[in-house]
C-alpha cells in the first residue's frame, strides 16, 4: 500500500465466499522484548533469531542501546552485547507498554539520569505503580508528582531491591519488569500483590520462563508473590516463537467467511497468551487440529455466541469482540476492566466503534454484551491502536464497506499487516 492510500480509512477486503489460506507470522512482540531486556543484563553477548520488527522491538533496543547495550544485525535476527549500563540517556516508549514498564528498571541500574517519554496517549497509560514500586526499592525518580510519563530516572549503578507489595491488578507488566531486571538488584527482589486479581498471568509466567531457562532462581509458589533471587542472568541464544495474538484476525477470517486457515509453526508449548486462540476457536465453532506443526482452523457454519473470561488473555478481545458481533447469539466476554488502559480505553472503543456500524454492544464494569444486529458500511475508527484495526479488518470481511481508518497502526507489532491480509485474504 502506498503512503497517500494509508493516509486515508482503508477499504479493506470483503470477502462473501470461504476463505482458504495459510498465515506465517512474525515473532511474538511479548518474547522479543523479554529476550532483548534480559539478553542486556546478562553476562556474555547473545543471538536473537526471528525476532520481531516492528515499532514496539525496535523502541525497545534503542532504549537498551541508549543505555550503553551493542545490537547489531545478523543475517537472521540481532546479536546482543551487555555493556555497562550508563546514562545520560533519553528514552521514546512510543505506545509501548512493554517499553514505558520494562525499561525503567533497568535505567534504574545505569549510571547517570535516564529520561522517558512517548506518545501522547503513553501518558495516560498507568504507570505510577512501577515508579512507587522502585522508589520503594530504594530508586531516585523524578515525575513532578504526576505518576506517570514524562519521567526521569536518576541511576546510580546499584538498586538495593528487596520487598516491594504493589497492586498489578491494572497490568501484569508492573510484575514482569520488577522481575525481570529485580535478578540484577543487590537483593534480587520480592514482590507481593495486594488487590483485586493480576490480569494476563500468562505474561508472567513468561517472564519467569525466560528468567529460569538464563539460570535465574525465582520462586512462585506462593499466590501472588514472585522471589527473584539475585544473580546476573547466563546468555542464550534463542529463536522467538511466531506471535500468537497476532494470529487473532487470521484465525478470526475462518470464522468470519466460513473458511479455512492454516497457521504456520504454531508452538507446541507456549506461555503465550494467543495459544488460548485454540479455545477461544472451537467454542466459536471452529474445528481446529493440529497438522505437524501448523494449527488448522476450518470453520463451516454460524458463529456461535460465547461467555468468556478474558481475564488472561485481554489483548485478544478486540478480535473476539469482532467475531461476537458476526455470531449468531449475544455474548458476554469478562474480567476484562484492566483494558481501559491498553493503547486507549479498549472497552469504550470497541463498543462505540461496532455501535456505529449498526451493531449493539454495551459496556460493561469489567467487560463487554455483544448482541449481533445487522451491520451497515462505515468508517471503524482505530485509536491508535493495532488490535482495534485487527478488529476493524475482520468486520470488514464480513461486512461489505467497511473502511478501517489508520491501518498503519498495525506497525506497533506488524509491519505490513495490510499487505500481508489483501495477500491472505484475495
Ligand atoms: O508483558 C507483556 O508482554 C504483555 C502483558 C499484557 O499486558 P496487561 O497485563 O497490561 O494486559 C498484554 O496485554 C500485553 O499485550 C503484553
Ligand atoms: C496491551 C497491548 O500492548 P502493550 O504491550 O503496549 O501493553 C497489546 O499489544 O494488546
Amino acid at each position: 500500500m502506498t503512503e497517500s492510500e494509508a493516509a486515508v480509512a482503508w477499504a479493506a477486503p470483503y470477502r462473501a465466499d470461504p476463505i482458504d489460506a495459510t498465515a506465517n507470522l512474525p515473532g511474538s512482540k511479548s518474547l522479543t522484548n523479554r529476550v532483548l531486556v534480559l539478553a542486556a543484563l546478562a553476562d556474555a553477548p547473545s543471538h536473537i533469531v526471528a525476532p520481531l520488527r516492528a515499532r514496539d522491538t525496535e523502541l525497545m533496543a534503542s532504549a537498551l542501546r541508549s543505555l550503553g547495550t551493542r545490537i547489531d544485525e545478523t543475517a537472521d535476527g540481532w546479536r546482543v552485547e551487555p555493556g555497562p549500563l550508563r546514562g545520560p540517556a533519553e528514552v521514546d516508549c512510543g505506545l509501548a507498554g512493554t517499553v514505558m514498564r520494562f525499561v525503567p528498571p533497568v535505567a534504574a541500574l545505569a549510571s547517570g539520569d535516564v529520561s522517558f517519554d512517548g506518545d501522547p496517549y503513553a501518558r495516560e497509560r498507568p504507570m505510577s505503580t512501577v515508579l512507587a514500586a522502585l522508589r520503594d526499592l530504594g530508586v531516585v525518580i523524578d515525575d513532578g508528582g504526576r505518576g506517570a510519563l514524562p519521567f526521569i530516572v536518576h541511576g546510580t549503578g546499584d538498586v538495593p531491591g528487596g520487598v516491594v507489595t504493589i497492586d498489578a491488578s491494572a497490568s501484569s507488566q508492573f510484575v514482569s519488569a520488577l522481575l525481570l531486571s529485580g535478578c540484577r538488584y543487590r537483593d534480587g527482589v520480592d514482590v507481593r500483590h495486594s488487590g483485586k486479581p493480576v490480569p494476563s498471568m500468562p505474561h508472567i509466567d513468561m517472564t519467569i520462563t525466560q528468567l529460569r531457562t538464563r539460570g535465574v532462581e525465582v520462586d512462585d509458589s506462593e499466590p501472588d508473590r514472585w522471589v527473584v533471587r539475585p544473580g546476573t542472568p547466563k546468555a542464550v541464544d534463542v529463536r522467538v516463537e511466531p506471535d500468537l495474538s497476532n494470529a487473532g484476525p487470521f484465525i478470526a477470517a475462518a470464522l468470519a467467511t466460513g473458511g479455512r486457515v492454516r497457521v504456520s509453526d504454531w508452538p507446541e508449548a507456549t506461555d503465550q497468551a494467543g495459544d488460548r486462540w485454540r479455545e477461544i476457536a472451537t467454542l466459536m465453532g471452529a474445528t481446529v487440529v493440529r497438522d505437524d506443526s501448523d494449527l488448522v482452523v476450518d470453520a463451516t457454519g454460524a458463529i456461535r455466541g460465547v461467555d468468556l473470561d478474558l481475564h488472561d488473555v485481554g489483548e485478544l478481545t478486540p478480535v473476539v469482540a469482532a467475531l461476537c458481533a458476526l455470531a449468531s447469539a449475544p455474548s458476554y466476554l469478562r474480567g476484562i476492566g484492566h483494558l481501559r488502559g491498553h493503547e486507549t480505553d479498549r472497552l469504550a472503543a470497541i463498543a462505540a466503534e461496532i455501535n456505529a456500524l449498526g451493531g449493539d454492544v454495551t459496556e460493561l464494569d469489567d467487560g463487554l454484551e455483544v448482541r449481533p444486529r445487522p451491520l451497515h458500511r462505515g468508517t471503524f475508527a482505530t485509536y491508535a491502536d493495532h488490535r482495534m484495526a485487527h478488529a476493524g479488518v475482520v468486520l470488514a470481511l464480513g461486512v461489505d464497506g467497511v473502511r478501517v481508518e489508520n491501518i498503519a497502526t498495525t506497525a506497533k507489532t506488524y509491519p505490513g499487516f495490510a499487505d500481508e491480509w489483501e495477500r491472505f485474504v484475495r
